[in-house]
């Protein structure tokens, strides 16, 4: 069974379809402390949060079952990437269920500021019926500046379009003729934007780039009585000189649902100030967009533990349950290949260089690469080493793996080489696939033969003379190993030479098996190399088990 554990708030849709995946129960926890979140995630499978559950690194290591983040919702700020990955855990986010939500709160926002709605109402609960102190502002022929066009930028200014504003807009990611066709002017300079506005909104990620994007200096250059809108992330304006420009008369007011500290302490200056009107972290709270978060959440949570599958990652190139079918094999070969050469090489790894031939080449070569890094960093980490980390560990260890690709085919239809450039010289080895799920290794160095790559692997370099096979088996059989299958390779092919042999073995054998094998004046070498069983449940993701 795989544990789900869910900390925050999430739509009973979204429960249900956990509960109903076969091979999923959930484990519904709310209100815990961080510590408490650590320590129940060790029983954890994936975890599906939304804004206020913090994944920082201090919880997210050491937590050997933990394989995925679902976020529900957008931002993944309240998660620490860099630690997700490192630890091998997937982070996946449900992009596009409250954007219009989200989209309608900004313009909620907009104009209960521009109407100033919450002090009116407040006065009129106190029984006070003030008409002077409240006339406001009309939005139809006002300048909106939107800074990041992405989903929300792009739905507030449709919305906005349909109140009859000017939309200004930028972002570095978003091309004029695309903006305009949107109706956006966009510009290529924010200095230059924000002079131009009435109201100014956010919708970026939090990011070193945009925190205190809108500071002092940006406030001053901006027109007299702009107001500001922020229902993005807390920290895109600074919030103290947010509030020093609006106390000074400067900035006409702001409508913020976001907080640099969640939930934002009472003795926040922005709060005392009455032209400024908050909502908790509001936009996305909508039944709708409530329940499409959810669903979405708990469907990639269930397609990644159940299918395997990979949508929305923020931290690995996504994968298909189809592609993943498709890649499985792939994947299981990179990661042996990776397994053998890990133990063949005791000495450091410089680098380490990949060829896809055939159909190898035309597949997502990256993911085989990172399958292949898993398997190679195996031996040496004590962490558990995965698709989604071993890229960073291995560059964090100056290992650099490169790809080239052809479509030439070889002797095989599909096939990947490997190559590992050591302190002591280089290694390389071969594998294919045969009938689309039996994984053969064809070469090792300059030996071609064909043995299986799954479970112990009894490898033993001899001279090619008469009678040598025959007393490794009589050894192997006197100390009870069976041997499940022998290939052997010679150099050019031709008798006399150096040999490798490989045997596959149904069970580990002694050292006093290995010593009789060694004990063979024709054997040079013998070694033994361990590789997961075949079939291994989810071998592009762990190496857990090797
Ligand atoms: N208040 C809420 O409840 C709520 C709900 C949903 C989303 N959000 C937040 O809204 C923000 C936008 O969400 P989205 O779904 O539109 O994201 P998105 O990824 O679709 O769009 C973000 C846009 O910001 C742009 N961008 C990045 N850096 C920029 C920079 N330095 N300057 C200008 N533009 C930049 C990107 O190019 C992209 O187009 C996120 O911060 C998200 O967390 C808040
Ligand atoms: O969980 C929420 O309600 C907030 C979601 C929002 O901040 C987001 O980034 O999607």
């Amino acid at each position: 069974m795989y544990r789900v554990l869910i900390t925050d708030n999430l739509s009973p849709a979204g429960l249900k379809i956990l509960k109903e995946t076969p091979g999923i129960e959930v484990d519904l926890r709310k209100g815990l402390t961080p510590d408490e979140v650590r320590v129940a995630l060790h029983d954890a499978d994936g975890i599906i949060i939304r804004s206020e559950t913090k994944l920082t690194p201090e919880i997210l290591k050491d937590q050997p079952r933990l394989k995925a983040i679902v976020r529900a919702g957008v931002g993944t700020d309240n998660i620490n990437l860099p630690a997700a990955t490192r630890e091998g855990i997937v982070v996946m986010n449900t992009p596009a269920g409250n954007t219009t939500s989200t989209a309608e709160h900004t313009i909620a926002m907009m104009m209960a500021l521009s109407r100033n709605i919450a002090p009116a109402a407040s006065k009129l609960r106190d029984g006070v019926w003030d008409r002077k102190s409240f006339t406001g502002t009309q939005l139809a022929g006002k300048t909106i500046a939107i800074v990041g066009l992405g989903r929300i930028g792009l739905a507030v200014a449709r919305r906005a379009i349909g109140l009859e504003m000017k939309i200004l807009g930028f972002d570095p990611f978003m091309s004029v003729e695309r903006a305009a066709e949107q109706g956006i002017e966009l510009y290529r300079d924010i200095d230059e934007m924000i002079t131009k506005c009435d109201y100014l909104t956010v919708h970026t990620p939090l990011s070193p780039e945009t925190t205190n994007l809108i500071g002092a200096e940006r406030l001053a250059k901006m027109k007299k009585g702009v107001r500001i809108i922020n229902c993005a992330r807390g920290g895109i304006i600074n919030e103290a000189e947010l509030a020093q420009a609006i106390e000074s008369g400067h900035i006409g007011g702001a409508a913020l649902d976001v907080f640099v500290k969640e939930p934002t302490p009472p003795d926040n200056p922005l709060l005392k100030l009455p032209q400024v009107l908050c909502t908790p972290h509001l936009a996305a709270s909508t039944d709708e967009a409530q329940e499409l978060v959810a669903v979405e959440a708990a469907e990639i949570m269930a397609g990644f533990l159940v299918r395997h599958e990979v949508r929305h990652a923020v931290n690995m190139a996504p994968i298909s349950s189809a592609e993943m079918a498709d890649m499985r094999i792939y994947l299981d070969l990179g990661l042996r290949l990776g397994v053998v050469l890990s133990q063949l090489n005791k000495s450091g790894v410089r680098s380490a260089k990949l060829t896809f031939r055939g159909e190898a080449a035309t597949k997502k070569t990256k993911l085989i690469s990172n399958a292949f890094a898993a398997g190679l960093l195996s031996s040496a980490l004590a962490e558990n080493v995965n698709i989604v980390n071993a890229e960073m560990l291995a560059h964090e260890r100056g290992i650099q793996i490169t790809e080239s690709l052809s479509s030439e085919v070889s002797d095989f239809s599909t096939m990947i080489s490997a190559t590992v450039y050591t302190d002591e010289g280089e290694c390389s080895v071969a594998g294919t696939i045969f009938g689309r799920q039996f994984l053969r290794l064809v070469r090792v160095n300059q030996f071609h033969l064909d043995a299986y790559l799954d479970g112990t692997l009894l490898l033993y370099r001899h001279i090619d003379r008469p009678g040598v096979i025959g007393t490794i088996g009589t050894a192997c059989g006197q100390h009870n190993v069976n041997i499940a299958h022998m290939a052997v390779g010679r150099e050019r092919n031709e008798p006399g030479g150096e040999a490798l042999a490989i045997l596959n073995l149904d069970n580990e054998p002694s050292a006093e098996a290995l010593a009789a094998v060694q004990a063979n004046p024709a054997v040079t070498s013998v070694q033994l190399l361990r590789l997961p069983k075949a079939g291994n449940p989810l071998p592009w993701l762990t190496t857990q088990s090797v």
